[in-house]
């Protein structure tokens, strides 16, 4: 059956990468069979411009109605001042609510090529594969009470509620045992059970699951020993369960472990196999409109798609050995650029991919 894609290109270098992606995808119809329809939608300030809602009803009904979603990345400091239920970022917020996309797959894998490109030497990255499981509908980015208000002493105060129902923690728990089982079998929680009541109950949660699965290795860290541990021994990592916010912030972290946050894909998933696919990075409007992006983060979520979503492990193999390719032949941009290598585009190394497909 002809799986609906839905393309949400958004903001900044969004629409730059996402062209790139389309015309994987492209070629994977056209060479390899792939039986898909593409359609568009506007979300995030592009949306906002068009219609004054980040995430229009008529978006959401064509996300409702995909089989998969393919998101560029929203934002801008156009938009920075908008009250914040119509800022861009509130609308991939709702698109991640309004689909249940509770489990968010972060993978950080070195690509061999890129090993000296790493912000961290090469022997403590090199083989690196870690895959963050970050919940994405709680926590922190949507929990009620939040608000800005003057208090009784007439001072401005802000406020946001991280609120975890046991509910919430097992489902992301389970995904994530699954995940590690098909893995290394070696599953970390990260929390701050030390300060945070939620977090206790998110820790007291995960050992509750962790009784069966009793072929994983079960281990708890705190969020920061964990930051630390990322820069210091990567490798001891195989899959990481998180909250919203920790996971937020630590993927960009393991970003640069492989070079570069350009580098990074990521697949959210319901629980019946719908994924929204985007690059873990922003609209990255410092580089924007200048063919300059990364667009490897963004095709290696159209591989996660094709594994997730689309149940093509084959051609995401094919993808992935693609970027391999490219990167072997010595093409970069510049985020990941290094001496004797060929600067590549936007344009150039979404090419790359393309011809490496056919
Ligand atoms: N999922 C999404 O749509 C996300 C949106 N944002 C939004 O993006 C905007 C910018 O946020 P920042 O904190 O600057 O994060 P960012 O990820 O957009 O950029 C951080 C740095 O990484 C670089 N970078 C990002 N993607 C790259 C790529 N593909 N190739 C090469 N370099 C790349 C940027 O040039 C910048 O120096 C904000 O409005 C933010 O809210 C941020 C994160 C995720
Ligand atoms: C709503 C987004 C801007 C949050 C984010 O940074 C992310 O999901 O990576
Ligand atoms: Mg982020």
């Amino acid at each position: 059956m002809t799986a609906r894609i839905l393309v949400m290109p958004g903001d900044g270098v969004g629409p730059e990468i996402c062209r790139e992606a389309v015309r994987v995808l492209d070629t994977l119809a056209t060479d390899h069979g792939l039986d898909i329809m593409l359609e568009e939608a506007l979300v995030g300030g592009a949306a906002i411009d068009a219609t004054g809602d980040p995430l229009p009803e008529s978006s959401l009904e064509a996300a409702r109605a995909a089989d998969a979603v393919l998101f560029g990345a929203i934002g801008g400091p156009a938009w920075d001042d908008q009250p914040r239920d119509k800022r861009p970022e509130s609308g991939l917020l709702r698109l991640r609510a309004e689909l249940d996309l509770f489990a968010n797959l972060r993978p950080a894998i070195l690509y061999p090529q890129l090993a000296h490109v790493s912000a961290l030497k090469r022997d403590i990255v090199a083989g690196l594969d870690i895959m963050i499981v970050r919940e994405l509908t709680g926590g922190i980015y949507f929990g009620k009470p939040s608000g800005m208000h003057k208090n009784a002493n007439g001072k401005r105060e802000a406020f946001n509620t991280m609120r975890y129902d046991e509910g919430e923690i097992s489902r992301i728990g389970r995904a994530a045992f699954d995940i590690a089982r098909a893995r290394g079998g070696r599953l970390c929680s990260v929390d701050k059970a030390n300060v945070l009541d939620v977090s206790q109950l998110w820790r007291d949660v995960m050992n509750e699951l962790g009784r069966e699965y009793e072929d994983i290795e079960l281990t708890h860290m705190y969020v920061d020993n964990a930051a630390m541990q990322l820069v210091r021994a990567p490798k001891q990592f195989d899959t990481v369960v998180t909250s919203n916010l920790f996971g937020d912030v630590l993927s960009d972290a393991a970003a640069m472990l492989t070079g570069s946050i350009g580098m990074l894909p990521s697949a959210s998933m319901d629980a019946n196999g719908k994924g929204l696919y985007e690059p873990v990075h922003g609209s990255a409007p410092d580089i924007a409109g200048q063919d300059v992006a990364n667009p490897l983060a963004v095709i290696l979520s159209v591989a996660m798609m094709l594994r997730y979503t689309l149940k093509r492990p084959d051609l995401a193999k094919k993808v992935e050995n693609a970027v391999g390719y490219a990167l072997d032949r010595g093409l970069r941009t510049r985020d990941i650029m290094d001496d004797e290598k060929q600067i590549a585009s936007t344009q150039e190394m979404g090419g790359a991919i393309v011809d490496m497909l056919r």
